[in-house]
């Protein structure tokens, strides 16, 4: 399903309502580092975005070692960000 590439504009305007993400370089992906307690910590946060990316059939790309989880979303479906991004990096920056 086509979903739509947000504009320069909107991409600045959603980065300016997170905390903590970046743009990459490539400019397709918002990237966050997360530390947390310990893995129990990290995996647990790592459990509940799991479920909501189940239930909203849009996945991260996310690496973890012990308690820090990295994140980076992009739409593969868009090549680039969509509006879904922006919601599971706010569900994201809702949980930390
Ligand atoms: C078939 C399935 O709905 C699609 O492949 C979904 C799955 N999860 C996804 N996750 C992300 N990050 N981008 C997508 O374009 C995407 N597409």
């Amino acid at each position: 399903m086509a979903i739509p590439r947000l504009t320069e504009t909107e991409r600045d305007d959603a980065l300016k309502g997170l905390s903590g993400w970046t743009l990459s370089e490539d400019g397709l992906a918002i990237e966050i580092e997360l530390e947390f307690a310990d893995f129990n910590e990290a995996f647990g946060f790592m459990a509940r975005v799991a479920l909501y990316a189940d239930k909203a059939d849009h996945h991260p790309e996310w690496f973890n070692v012990y308690n820090k989880v990295r994140v980076r979303l992009t739409t593969h479906d868009a090549d680039g960000l969509s509006a879904r991004d922006v919601a599971m990096a706010q569900f994201i920056d809702g949980i930390v």
